[in-house]
């Protein structure tokens, strides 16, 4: 049984040493690990580009950091931040130590593994369209490489419009390098079908597609790489995995807080391209694809792309679009989408979207995937929604009273906070009588596993450096998805059709309901009951 298993009982396992790994040395031990492991023969060169940036520090260092302290990184490897901001090694390191809030905080030995970690973390101040910048970095990397094979990854924590820059002088600097070189792009990639195939044409200038590891950092989450596995490891799902048995499926992703501080960049990217066309779509395509010929990346995404492909683009009439507006709610007045100073008043742009979306294909012909996404409402949840049929002659209808829907069977994943899987089922009311009443049976993951999930950062920076590339989106996947929604995304923009407007801190706009209802479909609770589990 495994040790985090809460309960489990297991021998305890003696602790891992590997080399003398750095989870057996004491800090002041530190300086002896390059002797340790000089017979080791490669090295790993991590760039932050843009490590000034919001991302960086909320999310790339921190997620270095939890792997450091896991052992998972490679035993040499540096970590250099880089940025057109001045700061020498110390303040970075300053920076990262600050701003580093992470799942190791409160663990044992936090301290003395941060102190070693940013020991590895340095800094080089260049601009990003700068040849000889990107050489004075390729110095330093060499410096810290000395000569074991070098790798070299590049995150990409930098606005859309200068990752050309970066990637042609990077790949210019790095053409000595005698291990391998990856880039990992953040979103957007390009708003539309065209921007993203000229962002693809532009990469592959300098890389080639096995170099580009686009991130859709929904794929790390760990409900997200478990609906393979609940799916096809239990035999209780797969054989209903299809209009025959399902009656609909819902995605939703819900946020408490509006796009504060991030104004600018969401005015020009909308909901539909923040969350829909990537991080759902996603989903839809691992949840809906058919059984891929082995877990390889290739294997997946060649079936997620058949997804993609399978589906007709969106038409309007099965959007909602909505905005939020201010609301003042005890005492406390929460600001409207466009009272942000970095958005124009009159913009249009949604802050909430649903829409219906069909698989035309033999297991889904006729199924609504019903997408919701939207900033600022009650709730901040992520879940995948699995409708089933109703029972055919259903035998106990009448103890249901009128509404037959509470008699159907759900699948709840509750991709985050909280992680869990409930299945709804029907049972009776124990005593004399027969009345019927709909329980869950659940997988609370807090209460079953002791160990913390990781971050999604985590799992992909790692899958990156391993070069493992299923949770990556490859750029035939891209087009498809990008197909899907260019089309509406032109039309809402074009006709500059209005947003329903909503309050803060609300449940969205009420034309969402109507949008489910035209396909039978009501969504799910959020706040039911059963999520206080
Ligand atoms: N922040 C988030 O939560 C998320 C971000 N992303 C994506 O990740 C990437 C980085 O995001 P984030 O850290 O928020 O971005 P930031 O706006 O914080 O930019 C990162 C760094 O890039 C440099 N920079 C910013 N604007 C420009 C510009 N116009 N021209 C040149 N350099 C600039 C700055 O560094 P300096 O001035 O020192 O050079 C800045 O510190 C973006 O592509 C974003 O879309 C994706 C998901 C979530
Ligand atoms: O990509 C994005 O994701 C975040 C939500 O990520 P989560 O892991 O906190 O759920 C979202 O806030 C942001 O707008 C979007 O760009």
């Amino acid at each position: 049984m495994d040790p985090n298993v809460k309960n489990a009982v297991t021998p305890t396992s003696p602790p891992k040493v590997e080399n003398g790994s750095p989870s057996e040395i004491t800090l002041d031990e530190f300086e002896d690990l390059s002797d340790l492991s000089k017979n080791d023969d490669s090295t790993v060169s991590i760039t932050v580009v843009g490590a000034s940036g919001d991302l960086a520090k909320k999310k790339i260092f921190p997620a270095l950091f939890a792997l450091y302290y896991e052992d998972c990184l490679p035993k040499h490897f540096t970590i250099f931040g880089y940025a057109r901001s001045k700061m020498t090694d110390a303040e970075l390191r300053n920076m990262v130590s600050k701003t580093l809030t992470c799942r190791i905080d409160k663990r044992e030995n936090c301290n003395e593994k941060m102190d070693e970690f940013l020991k590895r973390c340095f800094y080089h101040s260049g601009q990003y369209d700068s040849e000889e910048h990107f050489i004075d970095l390729d110095k330093k990397l060499k410096q810290h490489e000395g000569s074991r094979v070098s790798n070299r990854l590049f995150y990409l924590s930098i606005p859309p419009n200068i990752f050309l820059d970066v990637v042609k002088c990077a790949s210019k600097s790095t053409s000595s390098v005698n291990g391998w070189t990856r880039v990992i792009v953040e979103k957007p990639f390009g708003r539309d079908s065209e921007s993203s195939a000229a962002l693809t044409r532009g990469l592959k200038q300098y890389l080639v597609e096995d170099q580009i590891f686009r991130i859709d950092h929904y794929l790390g989450k760990e409900l997200v790489e478990n609906l393979s596995v609940l799916r096809f490891s239990n035999l209780v799902f797969e054989p209903l995995w299809s209009r025959q048995y399902i009656r609909n499926v819902q995605l939703i992703f819900s946020e408490d807080f509006g796009t504060e501080g991030r104004g600018g960049y969401f005015d020009s990217y909308g909901i539909i391209r923040d969350i829909m066309q990537n991080h759902l779509l996603q989903i839809l395509a691992l949840f809906a694809m058919e059984t891929p010929i082995s877990l390889e990346a290739e294997d997946i995404r060649n079936e997620k792309v058949k997804v993609l492909r399978s589906m007709k683009p969106l038409q309007l009439e099965d959007v909602v679009i909505g905005q939020y507006k201010s609301h003042t709610k005890g005492g406390t007045t929460y600001p409207g989408y466009t009272d942000d100073k970095t958005v124009p008043k009159d913009s249009v742009t949604p802050t909430f979207a649903a829409a219906a979306l069909f698989i035309n294909n033999a297991r889904w012909d006729g199924v609504p995937f019903l997408m919701k996404a939207g900033k600022a409402l009650h709730t901040k949840r992520a879940e995948i929604r699995v409708q089933f049929h109703h029972v055919p002659g259903n035998l106990y209808k009448g103890s249901f009273g009128t509404d037959l829907d509470r008699a159907t069977n759900e699948l709840v994943i509750h991709v985050q906070p909280d992680e869990a899987i409930y299945l709804k089922i029907n049972n009776k009311i124990p005593g004399l009588g027969m009345r019927l009443d709909r329980s869950n049976l659940k997988l609370h993951y807090a209460a079953r596993y002791s160990k913390e999930i990781p971050d999604a950062y985590e799992r992909l920076l790692l899958d990156a450096i391993e070069g493992e590339r299923r949770l990556f989106i490859r750029s035939d996947e891209l087009d498809a998805a990008w197909s899907l929604f260019t089309p509406l995304l032109k039309e809402l923009e074009e006709k500059r059709i209005a947003p329903e407007l909503y309050p803060y801190g609300s449940r969205g706009p009420v034309g969402a309901h109507y949008l489910a209802a035209k396909y039978n479909v009501r969504w799910g609770d959020l706040n039911a009951e059963h999520y206080k589990a």
